[in-house]
């Protein structure tokens, strides 16, 4: 039996570099060299970028450079197996650099495409850097859009989770100017729906019970602080209940993150990147995961940016990356035993 069969059952995890000069190459190198995960990983980047980082950080890990997927074996911690993807100009830490946008946007597309034919189990995305990719003129405005265009899949939904919360967005990288009108009965019950089904396939949630914000101060305060509630929210909510989705809302966002509620339920659903993110962070950061929804693939990230600040310094938390590895594992290998 050569070594990849005797490894064959494990599944096999993309993990792209994210934005090069950023702390991306940081805690692969850091989680992989410290923590042994369950499956094959394989990292897609230029060995040189991850070479000369873990150089930096004084890392000395067992290089495994490989032409396909098939090729990786089981991970152990010191090992880094890297299916090469060559940078377009050499990458400075801490210096963004457009000319590498299109390094970052074939890392993504070449693990996609590996998970939407079968060569990777799982994908998971350190940060990259939006501002810069969308200098080269692509409307790049996160992995979750991104992955979406990708598979053609209608409706996807940013959760993202820590072992005390899971909060999900209606909307997501979206100026907030053009929130309210984002919010339709549409959107929000396909949102919904997606989210249900998705907690329940992939989560093992037999009837999640969603608790949703509302948009406005108050929910609205009865239509005396905004219409939303009245005029789409609690009438989309109200039909959806109808259809056997349990929910329980529109609560007022600023009480709703409270264990009143959050103890009783399975998700929060807020209306906005901001409205839900920090109170995730705050409770978490650094230790949850961001998981899109509503793909064919599984695809998680991490709970931060790429933190230019702190590349190469050797103090990036690799606490998400970690937590990020193991929910893909995990998904992935449920995925297979119901396949
Ligand atoms: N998954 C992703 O690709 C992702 C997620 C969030 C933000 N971003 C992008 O990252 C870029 C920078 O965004 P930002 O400045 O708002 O957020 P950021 O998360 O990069 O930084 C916010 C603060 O948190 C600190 N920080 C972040 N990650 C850390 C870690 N692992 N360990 C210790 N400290 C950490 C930073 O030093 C900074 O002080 C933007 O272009 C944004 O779009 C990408
Ligand atoms: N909204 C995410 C966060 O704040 O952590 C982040 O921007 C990542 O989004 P994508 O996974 O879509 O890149």
């Amino acid at each position: 039996m050569t070594r990849q069969d005797e490894n064959k059952p494990l599944p096999i995890i993309a993990i792209t570099s994210g934005e090069p000069a950023g702390i991306g190459p940081d805690i692969i190198l850091s989680a992989l060299m410290t923590q042994s995960f369950a499956a094959r990983l394989v990292i897609l980047a230029d060995p040189i970028l991850l070479q000369a980082r873990a150089k930096q950080l004084g890392l000395v890990p067992n290089w495994e450079i490989i032409q396909s997927a098939d090729q990786a074996v089981t991970h152990q911690k010191g090992t880094i197996s890297i299916l090469p993807i060559e940078l377009a100009t050499p990458s400075e830490v801490g210096q963004l650099n457009v000319a590498n946008a299109p390094y970052v946007l074939k890392t993504l597309e070449v693990a996609g495409q590996g998970c939407l034919n079968g060569d990777f189990d799982a994908v998971v995305t350190p940060p990259v850097h939006k501002g810069v990719l969308c200098e080269t003129g692509v409307h790049f405005s996160g992995h979750t859009e991104f992955f979406q265009a990708l598979c053609h899949s209608e409706q996807v939904v940013m959760m993202l989770a820590t072992d005390a919360m899971k909060v999900a967005l209606v909307t997501t990288h979206l100026p907030l100017q053009q929130v309210s009108q984002a919010i339709t009965d549409e959107s929000l019950s396909l949102v919904i729906n997606a989210l249900n089904h998705d907690l329940k396939t992939k989560f093992g949630i037999a009837s999640p019970k969603i608790l949703v914000c509302g948009l406005n101060p108050h929910a609205g305060e009865d239509g005396h602080l905004g219409m939303e509630e009245i005029d789409v929210i609690i009438p989309t909510l109200d039909r959806l209940r109808n259809e056997g989705v349990d929910l329980i809302g529109p609560l007022p966002a600023d009480t709703l993150f409270t264990p009143k509620y959050l103890d009783h339920a399975d998700c929060a659903l807020a209306m906005y990147h901001d409205q839900g993110l920090p109170v995730l962070k705050y409770s978490g950061f650094g230790n949850a995961v961001n998981i899109t929804l509503g793909l064919p693939i599984i695809r998680t990230s991490v709970d931060h940016g790429t933190a230019i600040d702190l590349a190469g310094t050797g103090t990036a938390n690799d606490g998400s990356l970690k937590v990020a590895i193991q929910h893909a594992i995990n998904m992935a290998n449920n995925a297979k035993k119901h396949s």
